[in-house]
C-alpha cells in the first residue's frame, strides 16, 4: 500500500496561515530564512509560525546559502525539526549540518536536464527535493512559482525519499502526483507560490484546495 502522501507548505509567514495548512492536513510547514525571499520571516515572525505548527507538522527551516552559523543559531532560537538546504550548500556542508546541528536535511536540487536528476542520489541528505532551476539572473534561489519538465525525473532510480517542488497549483497538482506515482521514491509535494493571495500571504481555500487535489490522485 502507499505511503500516505507529505504535503509542504513553504513560506509560512503569518500563524493563520500556518492553521489553514495544518487543519488542511500538510504535515510540513515551511520558514523562509533565505535572505533574498519576499517570504523571508523574522526570529519573532518564526516562533509565532513555530508555535502554530508544533506537535501537528513538521517546522522546516529554508536556508539559501545562509553561513552555517545562522543555520545553528536559527534552530537554537526557532526550534527546527528539519533543515531545507536550497543554495549552493555542498556536500560537506549538509553533513556538517546533520552531524553537528543534529538535523535532517532535505536537500533542493533544481532540474534542467536529465542528468542532475540522475547525479543527486549520489548528494548528501536525508530527502531530496526537485525543484524548477531559478530564472536567468535571479537571485533567489526558489519560490518563483515555475515548473519544470518532470519528465525529466524518469531516470531517477535513486532510494532516498523526494519531493516534488516548483510551480505547483491546485490546479495541476494531482496530475503531478498521478505521474510520480511510478517513482518507488516519491513521497510527497511543495508548494509555496501556487497557495498564495499575494508573495508571501497564503489562502487558506487555495491550501485547501491544493491538499484535496494532491490527496484524490494519491
Ligand atoms: O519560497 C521561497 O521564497 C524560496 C526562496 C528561496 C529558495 C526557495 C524558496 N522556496 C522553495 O521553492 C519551492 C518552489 O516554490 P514555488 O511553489 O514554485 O513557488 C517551494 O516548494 C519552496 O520549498
Amino acid at each position: 500500500m502507499a505511503q500516505p502522501l507529505l504535503i509542504k507548505i513553504c513560506g509560512l509567514r503569518r500563524p493563520e496561515d500556518a492553521n489553514a495548512a495544518v487543519e488542511a492536513g500538510a504535515q510540513l510547514g515551511g520558514l523562509v530564512f533565505a535572505r533574498q525571499s519576499p517570504r523571508h520571516v523574522s526570529l519573532r515572525e518564526a516562533r509565532q509560525v513555530r508555535d502554530v505548527l508544533f506537535g501537528r507538522a513538521e517546522v522546516v527551516g529554508l536556508f539559501a546559502d545562509n553561513a552555517f552559523e545562522e543555520v545553528a543559531a536559527t534552530h537554537q532560537a526557532v526550534g527546527l525539526d528539519r533543515v531545507q538546504l536550497h543554495g549552493q550548500e555542498d556536500d560537506a556542508f549538509a553533513e556538517r549540518v546533520e552531524a553537528e546541528i543534529g538535523l535532517p536535511v532535505l536537500r533542493a536540487v533544481a532540474v534542467s536536464e536529465a542528468k542532475e536528476a540522475e547525479a543527486a542520489d549520489g548528494r548528501s541528505g536525508s530527502a531530496l527535493l526537485f525543484d524548477a532551476k531559478p530564472p536567468d539572473g535571479s537571485a533567489q534561489q526558489g519560490g518563483h512559482g515555475q515548473a519544470f519538465d518532470w519528465g525529466l525525473l524518469d531516470g531517477y532510480r535513486g532510494e532516498r525519499k523526494f519531493l516534488l517542488g516548483g510551480g505547483l497549483t491546485p490546479g495541476n497538482v494531482g496530475k503531478a502526483v498521478s505521474r510520480m506515482q511510478k517513482h518507488p521514491s516519491f513521497a510527497g509535494v511543495d508548494v509555496s507560490s501556487g497557495v498564495e493571495r499575494e508573495k508571501g500571504v497564503k489562502d487558506a481555500e487555495l491550501i485547501a484546495a491544493f491538499t484535496q487535489a494532491a490527496r484524490a490522485a494519491r
